[in-house]
């Protein structure tokens, strides 16, 4: 389908591409509650019930599978891992991992705070329900928890890991395992992750399906400069390795009828 040619900007605009940017993204990629947004600070409206989360086998070291899918570098999750609270309307099971950025500083994160992007933007993707029925289509059949990334001078050594691994993955439809990565350790410390944005929207990627509850993280995490340009010069879009990774970001959206909360 015209999706498995979906891609981004930097890609669709390259002489000889046949693939479709965003502006062309279908499924309900053109509608009105899309992600991501820029989220206005003061114009965010304080619900006192979004509460803490609760992170249920966050803390498990494991080997996780991780894989250029062609669009970003995912690490799938799908073992038991869920949240509760944080106003959910139940318990959510973790399925992946993946990050956006671009070579550029202040334009690789997917969401904006009063305008500012960051470095990177890390997404865990859950979906509602236990590991063993999931729900069908919903409004709220997904919540993403979105981190941004800054970079600084220090050694984030929860994500050496991972970025270990992408030599190993620079094509797309590659697989690798990485080992011994706790999400909790790659992860703010929780006690600040209780000052966050939520509001309802999509999908950042085709089929944009609006079936996200998103909840941005005001506390970001840190990555040594290093490790950071790592993603950029070690993945790839294509088979030939003609074009790095970057700039994997979709537009901001317009906010339309929507409110944004905050913790
Ligand atoms: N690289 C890829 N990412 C996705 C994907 C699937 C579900 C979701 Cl929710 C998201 S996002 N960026 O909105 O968090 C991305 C598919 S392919
Ligand atoms: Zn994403």
């Amino acid at each position: 389908t015209a999706d498995e040619h979906w891609c981004y900007e930097i890609q669709a605009k390259e002489p000889n591409s046949n693939c479709k940017g965003p502006d062309q993204w279908t499924g309900d990629c053109q509608k009105n509650h899309q992600s991501p947004i820029n989220i206005v600070t003061k114009e965010a409206k304080v619900n006192p019930d979004l509460k803490p989360f609760t992170f249920f086998g966050y803390d498990q070291k494991k080997r996780w599978e991780v894989k250029n899918d062609g669009h970003s570098v995912k690490m799938m999750l799908g073992n038991g891992s869920f949240i509760t609270g944080g106003d959910l309307p139940a318990q959510y099971q973790a399925v992946q991992l993946h990050l956006h950025w671009s070579q550029d500083l202040n334009k690789g994160s997917e969401h904006s705070i009063n305008g500012k992007h960051f470095a990177m933007e890390m997404h865990i993707v859950h979906e509602k329900g236990t590991s063993s029925n999931a729900v069908e289509d919903s409004k709220d059949k997904n919540a993403v928890l979105a981190f941004m990334i800054e970079v600084g001078d220090e050694e984030n050594k929860a994500f050496q890991p991972l970025v270990e691994a992408l030599p190993h993955i620079s094509k797309p439809s590659t697989n690798t395992t990485v080992n011994e990565i706790s999400l909790e350790d790659m992860l703010p410390k929780k006690e600040k992750l209780v000052h966050y944005f939520r509001y309802q929207g999509s999908l950042t990627t085709p089929t944009c399906d609006e079936t996200v509850i998103w909840t941005v993280f005001e506390e970001p995490i840190k990555l040594h400069k290093d490790q950071f340009l790592e993603f950029s010069k070690r993945l790839f879009y294509d088979e030939e390795q003609k074009f790095v990774m970057e700039d994997n970001v979709r537009p901001v959206q317009q906010l339309g009828d929507r409110q944004v909360f905050r913790s």
